[in-house]
């Protein structure tokens, strides 16, 4: 292993200044080569320097993978650090069986689905309702894992929508839930409490919050909640029944889990039809990562590109960038999937890490994001490798020349970043504007664009419930590839414990009550606070 990762930095050497352009001219056949074909996506990695030597070596790191993935797949305990094993996949693929500590976790899988397809349908159809009538608005309530899976695909999918409203409240900023509650009825609101834990700081404060605000308008306010959550004691200290608590177990991560109960909000809001077509996208994906070989297996290779972009080349971050406004929280999703994930220092035998963990995963969509940021990515310093997203067909029939026009501008984004612009070019425009000497020069300098700048393209047919599944599955596969050949353990968090802890310690110190052992800083900014709330 650490012989390839030798000759693969000694190979991105030897391509010195080599240009993307250059692996067109030399081959034909690149576009088609250079792209993975899968259920009906395809990935084009063909605008990056992966040559067919890079290609080859970066197959090769790809080599435990298998293994692992049947572990995953399987059940094995994975999760080293927490003891657990992975198993969202079966979250997923409702058909067969998975045994787990000698038992089938499949029937409780199943009967809880086919709950959540029941309630979600009575909230829907009016047979579970306020207490002043039909449900009209769904507020769920959770942070991370708990709010941004759901939250992304609720505005991706909303032209599937045919449910009530749903909210999503994450931030413990009392701006979130009282921006969100103004103007909702609390006699016609579900709020649905996620939390994996049920401990959750920041949920905990909303969840109360809420409750208050609904036992200000109902008799009883408990009655119209709901719970998304693995500890069922703490969902029956808050008097929420039973029947209306919806449970997944420890070998669900929160990142992972929209795929079960902390997807209800969105059930409600598209139907348990197409949820289950989202379901069938994710597991259309676990079937192709499961058997595909690497060379054509899409998450691999996403993998693949991702790994020798970062590790191998050295661009500190990656751009999610996807012309689909209804994928504007994906950046974020991913940030959460990849970063809490990868973003690691030691290995899973807790030695450091040879190598850079994941990078800064960031984004925004286009077009938007090219009237913001992308002056930094064409001429910037550093060089951001470019994910595009884009979909063929958009949803808006009697607006296809705006869908036209979203697309023309990200083909038209990757191929600037690759081409650039020369000197020579740039001087031929300030000469047609009749620029001569030192000035010429000058201006012609500010208009050069280096180009050679990696992008990928994942095309989709259209955003759907299924396709959506898929992309999600793809990047969670992606995440877990990355972190086998790192050698991570891309199922735990530890990293966000040390601050949780502070914050509870800090509490005390704004309220001026004793709170030994902070730094001045901290002491002084509090004090400050303290002052200008007085
Ligand atoms: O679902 P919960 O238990 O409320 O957890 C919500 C989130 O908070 C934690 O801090 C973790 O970093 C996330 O992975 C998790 O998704």
């Amino acid at each position: 292993m650490t012989d390839i990762w030798t000759r693969l930095t000694e190979h991105r050497k030897a391509q010195g200044a080599l240009r993307i352009e250059a692996l067109f001219q030399a081959d034909p056949d690149r576009a088609a080569g250079f792209s993975t074909s899968a259920e009906g996506l395809v990935f084009d990695w063909s605008k990056t320097g992966i040559d067919a030597k890079a290609r080859d070596l970066l197959l090769e790191l790809a080599a435990p993978v298998t293994a692992r993935r049947e572990a995953m797949f399987t059940g094995e305990r994975i999760n080293e650090t927490e003891d657990r094993a992975v198993l969202h996949t079966a979250l997923r693929n409702l058909e067969g069986s998975v045994i787990l500590d000698g038992e089938d976790v499949m029937p409780e899988v199943r009967r809880t689905h086919e709950r959540m397809r029941a309630f979600a349908t009575q909230v829907r159809d009016g047979s579970f309702a306020g207490q002043g009538g039909r449900i009209t608005d769904v507020v769920n309530i959770g942070i991370g894992g708990s709010d941004l899976g759901p939250a992304m695909a609720a505005r991706a999918l909303a032209p599937f929508h045919d449910g009530p409203r749903v909210h999503f409240v994450s931030n413990v900023d009392g701006a979130d839930i009282a921006d969100t509650l103004k103007g909702l009825d609390p006699a016609t609101t579900l709020v649905v409490v996620a939390s994996k834990t049920f401990t959750t700081i920041e949920t905990m404060t909303n969840a109360r919050t809420a409750l208050d605000w609904m036992a200000a308008g109902v008799a009883d306010p408990a009655a119209q909640f709901a719970a998304l959550s693995s500890a069922a004691e703490r969902t029956a200290e808050w008097g929420i029944e039973p029947n209306r608590v919806f449970g997944f177990e420890d070998w669900v991560g929160g990142r992972y889990s929209m795929w079960g109960p902390i997807g209800l909000s969105l059930m409600i809001a598209i139907g348990p039809d197409d949820f289950d077509r989202f379901l069938a996208g994710g597991a259309a994906m676990d079937r192709h990562f499961r058997s595909a070989k690497p060379a054509e297996n899409l998450p691999v290779i996403l993998a693949l590109v991702g790994i020798w972009h970062h590790q191998v080349c050295g661009y500190a971050t990656r751009a999610v960038l996807p012309y689909d406004n209804r994928l504007a929280r994906l950046p974020a999703y991913l940030q959460q999937l990849e970063m809490e994930s990868n973003g690691k220092r030691v290995a899973m035998d807790g030695s450091d890490l040879s190598l850079p963990s994941g990078p800064v995963v960031w984004g925004e969509p286009g077009t938007n994001g090219q009237h913001a940021f992308y002056q930094l990515i064409h001429q910037g310093t550093a060089v951001v490798p470019c994910e595009f997203i884009i979909a063929a067909r958009g949803h808006e029939p009697e607006l296809a020349h705006h869908h036209l026009l979203l697309i023309a501008n990200c083909l038209a984004q990757s191929e600037a970043l690759m081409r650039g612009r020369s000197l020579d070019e740039a001087r031929a425009l300030m000469q047609a504007k009749g620029l001569t000497g030192a000035e010429l020069d000058r201006q012609a300098r500010h208009r050069v664009f280096p180009g050679n700048r990696p992008s990928t393209t994942l095309l989709i047919p259209q955003l759907t419930p299924y396709t959506l599944g898929q992309i999600v599955a793809l990047y969670e596969h992606r995440v877990f590839v990355e972190g086998v050949i790192l050698g991570i353990n891309s199922f735990d968090q530890w990293g966000v414990e040390l601050g949780k802890e502070l914050a509870l310690k800090v509490a005390p110190l704004l309220e001026g009550k004793p709170a030994p052992g902070h730094d001045p800083s901290t002491r002084h900014l509090a004090a400050l606070i303290r002052d200008a709330r007085a």
